[in-house]
Order: structure tokens, then sequence, then C-alpha cells
């Protein structure tokens, strides 16, 4: 028997229990370049711990399809993880609150072109989901010699469908 959880479109109310969501939103913070660009200043809080570094990855990863099933997430007690979409395409987050050092049901978000996000220190999450290939994703996260990796296994898996809105704003579609 399999759970569902309802994607909904990434947020940055919806998703503030569990971090930041990485995007232009209202005014910029500074026009800078000449009065060329908006500086969306400081957006994120990034955290590598007191023993680690901040660091650049590139995943590569294969795509899923809704449904999609969920039955790892995982945290990092050490540091923060932001992912950010080197080619656009919409991808699915995944994120749990802690419910006595377990995670709770999760929720499901897609984010849409532009947005990225950071999962603040210690956050139950799913994987790197994209929903379109290439999965390109600049990864930023902590770097260091000590362990940042809790994984937690369902018994019985979510299965992630996309809710009405997610369908309505075309997110599932390849763009
Ligand atoms: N393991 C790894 O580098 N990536 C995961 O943390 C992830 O959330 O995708
Ligand atoms: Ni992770």
């Amino acid at each position: 028997m399999t759970r569902t959880v309802i994607a909904q479109p990434l947020t940055a109310e919806a998703f503030a229990p569990f971090g930041d969501v990485l995007g232009v939103s209202g005014s910029p913070d500074k026009i800078i370049n000449a009065g060329r660009c908006g500086r969306f200043h400081d957006r994120a809080r990034l955290d590598f711990g007191p023993e680690g570094r901040a660091g650049i990855s590139i995943f590569e990863s294969k795509a899923v399809a809704f449904p999609v099933e969920v039955d790892l997430v995982e945290r990092h007690p050490e540091g923060s993880q932001a992912f950010v979409s080197m080619t656009g395409h919409h991808f699915l987050v995944v994120a749990a609150p802690d419910e006595g050092g377990r995670p709770g049901t999760p929720q499901a978000f897609v984010a849409a072109v532009g947005q990225g996000i950071n999962f603040h220190r210690g956050t139950w999450h799913g994987v790197l989901t994209p929903l379109h290939e290439p999965g390109l994703f600049a990864v930023i996260d902590r770097i260091g010699e000590t362990p940042n990796l809790e994984e937690y296994r369902f018994e019985t898996p979510y299965r992630v469908e996309p809710g009405p809105d997610v369908v309505e704003a075309g997110l599932i579609e390849a763009s």
C-alpha cells in the first residue's frame, strides 16, 4: 500500500519550514552593473558547519516522471544544500518535517523555471529529482571530512502525484 502526496507549485511561503526558494521575488536589493542588473542579495541561509567549507558540485542526474515513488529521504546534519538547475528546467522537491528524529509526512513541490532551492541544515529531503533531461544542476553544499548524511527509508513508500495547480501551470510537460 503506498501513500499519496500531492505536489504543489513551489512558493517561498510553503517551503519556508524547509529552506529558501532561490529566485527573483519583489524588487532587487541593489541595481548593479551600470544599471543593467538587479541583485537579489543574500537570499539563502547557507551553513557548512564548524568543520566544513562551501563547495559547488555539478550533478548530472537522470530525470523521473510522475508519479514519483519516494521511499527514502535524507538529511545533512552538518550543512545546508542548494539545488540550482543549469538548464532552467523545473524539478521536483520533496521535504519533510522532523518528528522526534524521524521524518514526518513529506511535502512535494515543483520548482518552476527560474526557481532553485536551498535546504536548511538538517532538513529531511528527497534526493535531487529532475523532471526533465538533461538533469544538470549546480549543488552548493558542505565539503568536509566528517559524515554529513543521515538516511531514512520509509516502510511504506510515498507516491507523489502532480496537483491541479501544477498541471494547470504546465509544470509536468517537457519544456
Ligand atoms: N548525496 C548527494 O550528494 N546528494 C544528495 O544529498 C541529494 O540530496 O541529492
Ligand atoms: Ni541531499
